[in-house]
């Protein structure tokens, strides 16, 4: 069989972003509002720093404000809760992040839960999840989820109906609203995670296999149906052949998938872009709904599906 179509999602994600320019600049036209994000990030983690600039790199290009909050990863619970009010407070900004993980003394569902809703940029507030599990229009969508959405519908269209969907992870982040979104398709939805038996058997019945889990190439090319989409949500850096160098790697195993399912996206240059052009979408439709103008048909869940 001839080896699976790759997914680029570097390419959607740069179309993507192009069109939430254009609609940055058109919100600036009619309404005089500049799309703002307040980016947020407690402590040293280099991963977190890296994922960060590229954020706030992304934000320039796109003609949005980034408004940056680095501070010290020994900052108190509650002086994060006063800057958050603050952001909340603050009419230039229409997207908040707090970049995950956070410290181990900070208590991560309280934060989150302190973010007005409508400025909640990632989707991770209890109201958005809500919104969204219970297929009400106005959720802001968690980002990789979305973009991983936007790829599979790149790939098979929009009609994904009666199709098996196995996510595999069950984050709040990834794994839950991934299962929503695919469920809203009108999937056959499966969720998997370290308690499930026989995973393999459970992933060789997709025809759409999501796989967060965080584990380096878990997910074998013996585990795929044949022609099947696979969506690698996963970001691992592990050692790379020369030694003292690192390479990313995903959570399914590449050059085995290929082979054999319909169409994958690699690791990385797949979902993560994805992640972060969605992250400028949200903040966008953000803007959009403060200002009464409507909002961008990508970051509806409805227009979406
Ligand atoms: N590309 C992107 O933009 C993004 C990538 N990521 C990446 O995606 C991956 C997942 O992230 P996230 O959802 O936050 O991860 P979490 O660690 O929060 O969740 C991992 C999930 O995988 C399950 N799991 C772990 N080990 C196994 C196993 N051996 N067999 C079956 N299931 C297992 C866990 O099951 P259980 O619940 O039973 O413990 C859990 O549900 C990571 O690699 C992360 O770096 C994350 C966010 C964005
Ligand atoms: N509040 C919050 N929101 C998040 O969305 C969030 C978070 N916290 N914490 C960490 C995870 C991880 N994440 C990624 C974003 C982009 C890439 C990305 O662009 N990856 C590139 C490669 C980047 C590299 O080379 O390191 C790629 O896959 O091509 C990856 C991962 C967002 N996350």
């Amino acid at each position: 069989m001839a080896d699976a179509k790759i997914i680029d999602g570097k390419a959607f994600a740069a179309g993507l972003r192009a069109r939430v320019a254009d609609g940055v600049a058109a919100l600036k036209a009619s309404h005089g509002v500049t799309p703002g994000l307040a980016v947020v990030l407690v402590g040293e983690d280099p991963a977190s720093q890296v994922y960060v600039r590229s954020k706030e790199r992304a934000l320039v290009e796109l003609g949005m404000n980034s408004f940056d909050h680095h501070e010290p990863a020994d900052m108190a619970e509650s002086d994060l809760l006063a800057l958050i009010d603050r952001l909340n407070a603050d009419p230039a900004v229409h997207g908040i992040l707090v970049q995950l993980p956070l410290p181990k003394h900070i208590d991560t569902q309280k934060v989150l839960a302190r973010i007005v809703p409508e400025k909640d940029a990632d989707g991770f507030h209890v109201v958005n999840a809500g919104l969204l599990a219970t297929g009400q229009p106005g959720a802001i969508v968690p980002c990789t989820p979305l973009g991983s959405l936007l790829l599979i519908r790149d790939t098979l269209g929009r009609d994904l109906k009666g199709k098996r969907a196995l996510v595999l992870g069950r984050s709040n982040i990834v794994g839950k609203p991934m299962a929503q979104l695919l469920l809203q398709a009108d999937c056959t939805v499966t969720m998997a995670h370290s308690r499930t038996a026989d995973l393999p058997e459970e992933c060789r019945r997709a025809d759409i296999l999501v796989a967060a889990v965080g584990r380096p190439e878990m997910v074998r090319g013996d585990w795929i149906k044949a022609g099947a989409t696979v969506i690698d949500v996963g970001i691992n850096r592990v050692a790379a052949a020369e030694p003292g160098k690192t390479r990313l790697v995903g959570d399914v195993a590449f050059d085995e998938a290929v082979k054999v399912a319909g169409a994958i996206t690699p690791v990385p240059g797949g979902v993560g872009p994805m992640t972060i052009a969605c992250l400028m979408l949200n903040t966008l439709a953000a803007a959009c709904r403060a200002a009464g103008a409507p909002v961008p048909a990508e970051a509806g869940v409805g227009a979406a599906l």
